[in-house]
């Protein structure tokens, strides 16, 4: 077991944002979190990524407890996260947007860069090789001098995976990847994230595009007003009274 949400609650001044949810990921495997809006997946991504503690209820990564840990030390461990809103840096091109998300693991210290040693001449050259890499591995390596806020918007969206993946994460959160993407930018994105997860990455995606949750998750967990409501593998999901009446119903009207 990679990650294990343990009666997980949530409150905010008073709202019960989340109550007692639990559920475990796997390593290599990819997890849907569904729900309505406003349902708490993001604070559960929120929590995951130390941007602040749960109320109630343990987090666990490997061994490690992640509550109260601050979030470069999460981050350390080897999580990684994209937004629901796109984050890039507009002015500066792909590769640099690359090469910043790398900048938490990167060794070369305050002198050794100002001076210019060997060391960080080294740093350097691994990574610019790295950053291109993972541009290659997103399909965007003839894009790699482009500014970021030209690129197209799905294209925009897959930088910011390349960004998140620039820390060699064991665990990749995406918040709702395929969101204001059309047919075809879907489908490289499904194509992308199988990718991701072959190259022995585990994903936990919150998604509201159905079609690409049931296709791509192995386990989808229903989040309804705080609470878990369902479990299961894509199909029992589809098929779950719950599910339908709370989310599916809903997006069918
Ligand atoms: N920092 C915060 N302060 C106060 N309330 C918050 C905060 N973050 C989230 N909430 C509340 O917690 C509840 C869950 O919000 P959350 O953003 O996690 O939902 P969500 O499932 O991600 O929704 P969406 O699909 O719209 O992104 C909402 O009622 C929200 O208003």
């Amino acid at each position: 077991m990679l990650l294990e949400l343990k009666q997980i609650g949530k409150t905010f001044g008073g709202i019960k944002a989340l109550t007692d949810v639990n559920f475990t990921l796997d390593e290599g495997q990819i997890l849907g979190l569904i729900g309505p809006n406003g349902a708490g997946k993001t604070t559960i991504f929120n929590m995951i990524t130390g941007i602040f503690a749960p109320t109630t209820g343990s987090i666990t990564f490997g061994r490690t407890n992640l509550v109260q840990m601050a979030p470069h030390k999460i981050t350390g461990l080897g999580i990684a996260r994209t937004f629901q809103n796109i984050r890039l840096f507009g002015h500066m091109s792909a590769l640099e947007n690359v090469k910043v998300g790398m900048h938490p693991v990167t060794a070369s210290g305050f002198w050794s860069s100002l001076l210019r040693l060997p060391g960080q001449k080294r740093e350097e050259a691994r990574v610019l090789e790295r950053a291109l890499q993972l541009l290659e591995f997103v399909g965007l390596a003839e894009f790699a001098d482009v500014r970021s806020d030209s690129l197209a918007y799905g294209q925009q969206r897959r930088l910011e995976i390349a960004r998140a993946l620039a820390t060699s994460p064991k665990l990749l959160l995406l918040d709702e990847p395929a969101a204001g993407m059309i047919e075809a930018e879907t489908q490289d994105l499904m194509e992308l994230i199988r990718k991701i997860r072959d190259q022995g990455t585990t994903v936990l995606l919150v998604e509201h595009d159905m079609p690409l949750v049931m296709n791509l998750c192995d386990k989808v967990v229903c989040i309804n007003f705080g609470v878990k409501i369902a479990e299961g593998e894509p199909s029992e999901i589809q098929n779950h009274p719950d599910v339908i009446e709370a989310y599916l119903g809903k997006e069918d009207e």
